[in-house]
């Protein structure tokens, strides 16, 4: 399985990321949104490195230019709700995408094996068939709403490939992602992190990324 990691190389990326975790400038509910939302753009220029790409021909007032256009329009697909600043800063970059939204929550329950069952409450999403799946998730932590959501969605038609991209994952989603899915999927990141803890945070993270983009549910 393909892993990128976006903060390998040092660049302004690390700023946003940084801003992000800071206790303090994190309570700045804009500005985090906005940080989502800009590393979403920067990760979805990586991503479409790896996309299928065809020449075309572009007429200008002058001549013709042979440029490398996308073949097909990949689906970006969101978990709801912490991944709309995310998938806005994707459709941002690629915004000829198709779109796709999972409603998934978390039930607690004490037989389960983290203490909590993933319910996929909502679905709508396109056929996926032949086509280039990109889903995005701000915190990849234990990987399993992210995997139930793509299974349920794969059920749906077959893509010819399969792109999960988070801004800070755990060690053990990024390992329950690659027993799941194996070589079937690429896997892009901003950070990967020390660890989960007993509640299925991330460590060190930055927190319920959910509540800083749009409050409390409580
Ligand atoms: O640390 C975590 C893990 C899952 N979701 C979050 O918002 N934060």
């Amino acid at each position: 399985m393909k892993i990128f990691r976006l903060n390998s190389e040092s660049s302004v990326a690390n700023h946003f990321l940084a801003e992000m975790r800071d206790e303090n400038i994190q309570k700045d509910t804009m500005r985090f949104r906005r940080n989502i939302e800009r590393l979403g753009e920067l990760m979805a220029y990586e991503v479409s490195k790896d996309l299928p790409y065809v020449t075309k021909t572009v007429k200008t007032p002058l001549g013709e230019s042979e440029i490398p256009m996308l073949e097909k329009q990949p689906i970006l697909m969101t978990v709801l709700r912490a991944g709309l600043p995310f998938y806005n800063g994707f459709m941002n970059i690629l915004d000829q995408a198709s779109s796709g939204f999972i409603g998934a929550y978390r039930t607690p329950n004490p037989d389960a094996e983290d203490g909590f069952e993933i319910d996929l409450g909502y679905a709508a999403y396109p056929n996926l068939e032949g086509r280039d799946l990109i889903i995005v998730d701000p915190m990849l932590a234990t990987g399993r709403s992210l995997v139930d959501s793509i299974e349920k969605a794969i059920e749906k038609g077959n893509p010819r490939s399969i792109h999960i991209v988070a801004i800070i994952a755990a060690p053990e989603g990024v390992a329950y992602v690659k027993e799941r899915m194996g070589d079937r999927c690429s896997v892009w990141l901003c950070a990967e992190d020390s660890h989960l803890n007993e509640k299925s945070y991330i460590i060190p993270g930055l927190g319920d990324a959910g509540d800083l983009a749009f409050g409390s549910k409580d």
